[in-house]
């Protein structure tokens, strides 16, 4: 499997390239560096090893001075200056090491992060919502944090760990190998006790990760209904889950610690410096008083014993950003491996804005349909609304038409051409969408209202702005127009969503998605928002996702949404005689919240009567 020589782009490792296994994640996605890396990785371990020459050279000058005939001090010299040379030698690597590996590291980091912001940006825009975007922010941050903890610090950290002690004990080995064997001991009982307290530890972890779950669940549930159990009297029962998810975790976590309490205790005493030291000195002294070796080579095992054994308590964290590295690459890989929109090979311009869909079919999983055999046209200048049960498709059918998602089967044709054949930048200058949930961008308010069209002037800024009723507002925000969002500043749910309505008005799509609003409550805000939305509708095709039907009575077609397909469609008035599901649900729309329009016209209630009507008025 070769690695892509070019850096960042489509990778050949990526699976389903050829018929090899793809390499691990780590390995394809460190393929661009891995030169690079290679080499600091080399310089770092002639570091450890040039580290450990200093001590050598020592206890080589301790044998000459202590040996039968004592060297004069002009002999010592070359071991002096291999001492000094070895010192820096290990000085230039380590820092070069360091460098290099930061280095490759920071344009490994950059082209992921270029990487994935292409590739996010050519995803399918229904994959970027919800959850979506917590992943997506997991892998630009989180996970390329991680990543950059891996290569440019805990590589050369385990590379300086292993090799050190690999040149120590070779040295030992060659002055006395019975307590070079001695110096071992150390290591091999920490590495067994350590095993034994790590025993049983994959279920322990999932278990604390399971308890830290369970605390963290019931820190939000207490959060977020303390004022509901408050207002009830019942402020104690709030926090008692949480207090309960809390001690159940210190009673797992305790147990946990006391049954590995001793064992890992002990794996950290035996390779202790101090224990290691004190255990060759006394096999030492026993061996030199019994003439089996002089005092002088006693000298590097004291220099480099503690050495040998002590990686052991160093290496158990690296580990750890191993496996986090690790599964930070699993994560990035399936987001970079997540199919994006398909580039058409046949490009078509819409020739008008007749919107026509033609047994569309949709699934989320590939398994269930959510939409089935829908026949639907929006006709240039008209009002439809999708109505029906919760879960019927309403938000599903409509996602398709800005290409959220692309049909299962069928199509979905814009002024004649397949949805999927128009260019993206086209496809958006013909169909807009305002959505509940609206997003603010971190910028002016200017800004955020001309996101679909950056050369709009300030007056067209403030005419959009008003007719979407949020001038009023803007005006009072402590920069008017020039305030920044998102930050000191956060606009309401109402204002936020008139905003996102100028924002429609100015880009001026002739073809538009509303997700009705049901969230604001407060009539004032409901009925300016309803007054944005009919100047938004005026000469637009519009596509409403109606949940109040009051809202959409005078639509020019209102298409009812069950289980997956349409069940009825036509005026309002021709649904009610129909006396089906249409019927059946207005009545039971009317029965649960009277409709304060038909009771009393002209209050803000009425302001909320209807898109369409509004438009004209
Ligand atoms: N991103 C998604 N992934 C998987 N399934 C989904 C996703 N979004 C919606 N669904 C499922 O598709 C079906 C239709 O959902 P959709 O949101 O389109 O219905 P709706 O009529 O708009 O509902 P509501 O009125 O409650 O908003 C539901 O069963 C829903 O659980």
């Amino acid at each position: 499997m070769t690695s892509n020589p070019s850096g960042p782009g489509p990778d050949p490792a990526a699976p389903g390239a050829g018929t090899q296994a793809p390499p691990p994640p780590l390995r394809a996605l460190a393929a661009p560096v891995r030169g690079r890396l290679a080499l600091a990785v080399g310089l770092q371990a002639v570091a450890a090893l040039a580290g450990v020459v200093p001590f050598i050279a020592v206890s080589r000058i301790a044998d000459r001075l202590t040996g039968g005939s004592p060297a004069d001090g002009d002999a010592l010299w070359p071991l002096v200056t291999a001492a000094c040379a070895a010192g820096l030698l290990a000085l230039a690597c380590g820092t070069a090491a360091g460098a290099l590996a930061h280095v490759a590291d920071n344009d490994l980091q950059l082209a992921l992060r270029r990487r994935l912001a292409r590739h996010i940006g050519r995803l399918p825009l229904g994959r970027l919502t919800d959850r979506g975007t917590g992943e997506v922010k997991q892998a630009v941050r989180d996970d390329v944090s991680a990543l950059h903890t891996l290569f440019a610090h805990t590589l050369l950290d385990l590379v300086a760990l292993l090799t050190a002690p690999v040149l120590a004990l070779g040295y030992l080995l060659t002055v006395d190998w019975r307590l070079a064997l001695v110096a071992v001991l150390p290591l091999a009982a920490g590495v067994l006790l350590f095993r034994r307290a790590m025993s049983g530890a994959a279920a322990q972890m999932a278990e604390f990760g399971a308890a830290l779950g369970r605390i963290s669940s019931a820190a939000v549930e207490f959060a977020a209904g303390i004022a509901v159990f408050k207002s009830f009297g019942r402020g104690r029962k709030a926090h008692e889950r949480f207090v309960g998810a809390t001690e159940g975790f210190a009673d797992f976590f305790s147990g946990w610690v006391r049954a590995t309490l001793v064992s890992s205790t002990a794996a950290v005493l035996v390779v202790a410096p101090a224990v290691v030291l004190l255990l060759l000195t006394v096999v030492g002294a026993v061996l030199v008083t019994h003439d089996h070796m002089t005092g002088a080579e006693l000298v590097p095992f004291l220099l480099l014993g503690p050495a040998v054994a002590a990686p052991m308590g160093a290496v158990g964290p690296r580990v750890q950003q191993i496996r986090a590295g690790q599964a930070a690459a699993v994560r990035v890989t399936a987001l970079l491996d997540t199919p994006t929109v398909p580039e058409s090979t046949t490009p078509t311009l819409p020739e008008g804005h007749h919107v026509s869909m033609r047994g569309v079919s949709f699934s989320y999983d590939g398994r269930t349909d959510v939409l089935r055999g829908v026949d639907l046209d929006l006709t240039p200048g008209t009002v439809t609304a999708l109505v029906g049960p919760s879960g019927s498709g309403k938000s599903t059918l409509a996602s398709l038409l800005p290409r959220f998602h692309d049909v299962t089967k069928g199509s979905v044709t814009l002024g004649g051409a397949d949805l999927r054949d128009i260019p993206a930048t086209e496809l958006y200058r013909r169909v807009g969408f305002v959505l509940q949930d609206v997003r603010l961008l971190r910028a002016s308010v200017t800004d955020n209202i001309r996101l679909g069209r950056p050369d709009a002037t300030h007056e067209e800024v403030e005419r959009c702005a008003r007719a979407a009723r949020i001038h009023d507002r803007v005006m009072a925000l402590p920069d008017g127009y020039a305030t920044e969002l998102g930050g000191a500043v956060t606009l309401s749910g109402g204002e936020a969503q008139r905003l996102s309505i100028a924002r429609a008005l100015l880009a001026d799509a002739p073809v538009l998605v509303l997700d009705e609003a049901t969230a604001y409550a407060d009539p004032h805000s409901e009925a300016l928002i309803q007054d944005g939305l009919s100047a938004l509708a005026a000469g637009r095709t519009l596509l409403v996702i109606a949940h109040r039907l009051s809202t959409i009575r005078s639509a020019d077609r209102i298409v009812v949404l069950e289980d997956g397909h349409v069940t009825e469609q036509g005026r309002h008035d021709e649904l009610l005689a129909a006396q089906g599901r249409y019927a059946r649900l207005w009545e039971a729309q009317r029965s649960a919240r009277p409709d304060p329009a038909d009771a009393v016209p002209g209050t803000a209630g009425h302001a909320a009567d209807d898109i369409r009507e509004g438009s004209t008025r």
